[in-house]
């Protein structure tokens, strides 16, 4: 499928005349309507997308393509009257939001000091940033192969157990190991992912359904039960550790974790009872599911558009090559570089925003209504409605982004005085837009430019041929086969 370039709504068209750049993988449409269920809203303009027998009872609301200001009009809607849905709270019980932390009566407030504090200081992107460039070394020992020799690997994996310790290092201030040779199964690693996929089982089931199973405890309910215990308990573990190192030393340095951080604004106020424990644990919880998987997913579809296009490939390793003076080379000849300079490049940051926009990690946006409204477009909501937004067709729309959407250009980011172009984020929307923006962008763009710099850099990527890549149903956009690519060390020329 792809969008038709008169209407902006979704026609077919043959895999194979898609072009040597342009993307592929399903429809938006197909994706929205296998991943929504019953209850959608779409961002298609004129009749309902045809879902058959998935056709919701009613119709729902809809956000008109052409004008990408209205997920604004969603986004700041939310604010007044709509929240994440009740039901998605019961699904991802661990956010701050969520009934696990309702009795704390300041825990708005708490939230609302978690989005200015730390998380925004630079020191937490440049904790981040080191802790990435100190990983390159063991990425080179699980992906270089003996004698040079090109080896698949399961790209995917090393990006998940990067970004997994990366993300827990800056968070918790504890190095989990992922990267460890021989990629070792950590047990709270392990419980994440299985809580994580048992909350998907949670979002396809009807909601009596899985409310019944969890109260008696059967099948995966019971394993979810187990999960969150081992995920408290690590977490319960590391807080104490915390709460000692801070009380020991009387405060903490600017680099320090973000969990050593909170605790020590709480000391300050609240004490260290039970309920502040479990706002610290949700809250590092919440930063950890929210910034793990979606740099690991930036990452692996970066790479697999790279495999694709390789002049994209030429123009990062000859803007690599601008800043020579502040890398630094280990002694088996990796080649690291300095993350403010990496800030600086411009072709590398287009590139990434690109991929971004085909394969935003997080699809699609979902949203609750509490009170009747009229939405700024004109479109009525009811208390109950879900307002479902889909990120991955925004960024796949020729109403959007013109004809040559499909396509992986990165120049379209960048201005004719060679300059980052301005792109609102009710546009380019992939780390959402109005008052839920993402609070992690920063960090994730210091990541995903230090891992992006140093993969190809340091080696060649290809991709297997044969491998079909596919979106697979998540809430979180994974690839269903994984990405299985051939690696190499790079030879370049001084
Ligand atoms: C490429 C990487 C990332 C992408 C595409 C991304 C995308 C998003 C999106 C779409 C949301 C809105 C979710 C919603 O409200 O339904 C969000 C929220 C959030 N993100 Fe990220 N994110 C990324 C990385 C990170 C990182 C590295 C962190 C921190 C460690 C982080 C922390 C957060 C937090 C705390 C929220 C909740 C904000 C709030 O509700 O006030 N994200 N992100």
């Amino acid at each position: 499928w792809r969008p038709s370039p008169s209407s902006g709504l979704l026609s077919p068209c043959s895999a194979s005349s898609s072009s040597t750049t342009s993307t592929s993988g399903p429809s938006a449409r197909t994706q929205l309507s296998r991943w929504t269920g019953r209850s959608w809203a779409c961002s298609q303009p004129t009749a309902p997308p045809r879902l058959g027998h998935l056709r919701p009872r009613r119709q729902p609301a809809q956000l008109p393509p052409r004008r990408p200001a209205a997920l604004g009009n969603a986004a700041l809607h939310h604010r007044r009257s709509g929240q994440r849905s009740p039901r998605l709270h019961l699904q991802l019980p661990q956010l701050p939001q969520g009934p696990r932390v309702r009795p704390y009566h300041g825990h708005f407030r708490r939230w609302y000091l978690q989005r200015r504090r730390r998380l925004l200081a630079p020191s937490a992107c440049q904790g981040a940033a080191a802790y990435v460039r100190a990983s390159v070394p063991s990425l080179r020992i699980q992906l270089q192969p003996p004698q040079g020799r090109m080896r698949p690997a399961p790209a995917a994996s090393p990006h998940r157990r990067l970004t997994f310790d990366t993300t827990t290092t800056p968070v918790l201030g504890v190095d989990p190991g992922c990267l460890a040779v021989g990629f070792p199964e950590v047990p709270f690693v392990r419980a994440i992912d299985d809580a994580m996929d048992f909350l998907l089982v949670r979002n396809l089931l009807p909601l009596s359904w899985w409310k019944l199973v969890r109260q008696l405890g059967l099948g995966y309910e019971r394993k979810m039960a187990v999960a969150w215990r081992d995920i408290d308990r690590f977490i319960g573990d590391t807080i104490a550790k915390r709460r000692e190192a801070v009380k020991a030393t009387g405060g903490i340095e600017d680099s320090a974790d973000l969990l050593s951080s909170y605790i020590d604004d709480d000391d300050g106020d609240a004490g260290s009872g039970t309920v502040v424990d479990v706002f610290l644990r949700d809250t590092t919880m919440n930063l950890m599911i929210a910034g793990r998987d979606t740099t690991g997913s930036a990452l692996t579809w970066f790479f697999y558009l790279l495999t694709r296009n390789p002049g994209v490939v030429s123009k990062i390793l000859a803007e690599l090559d601008t800043i020579k003076t502040t890398t630094t080379t280990t002694l088996d000849g990796m080649v690291t570089f300095d993350p403010d300079e990496l800030g600086r490049l411009v072709y590398l940051h287009a590139a990434l925003c690109e991929s971004l926009r085909l394969y935003p990690p997080v699809p699609f946006e979902h949203k609750g209504v509490v009170a009747a409204e009229a939405l700024p477009s004109g479109h009525e909501v009811r208390p109950g409605d879900k307002i479902l937004v889909s990120l991955y067709a925004m960024g796949r729309m020729e109403a959007v982004w013109g004809m040559d959407c499909r396509e992986f250009r990165p120049e379209r980011w960048i201005g004719e005085d060679g300059k980052p172009r301005y792109v609102p984020s009710y546009k380019f929307a992939s780390f959402n837009a109005g008052p839920r923006t993402c609070l992690g962008k920063d960090m994730a763009f210091v990541q995903l430019k230090a891992v992006a710099a140093a993969v190809v850099r340091n080696f060649e990527v290809e991709a297997v041929p044969g491998h079909v890549v596919q979106p697979k149903i998540s809430i979180v956009l994974h690839m269903k086969n994984g990405f299985t690519a051939r690696i190499k060390r790079r030879q370049v020329m001084n």
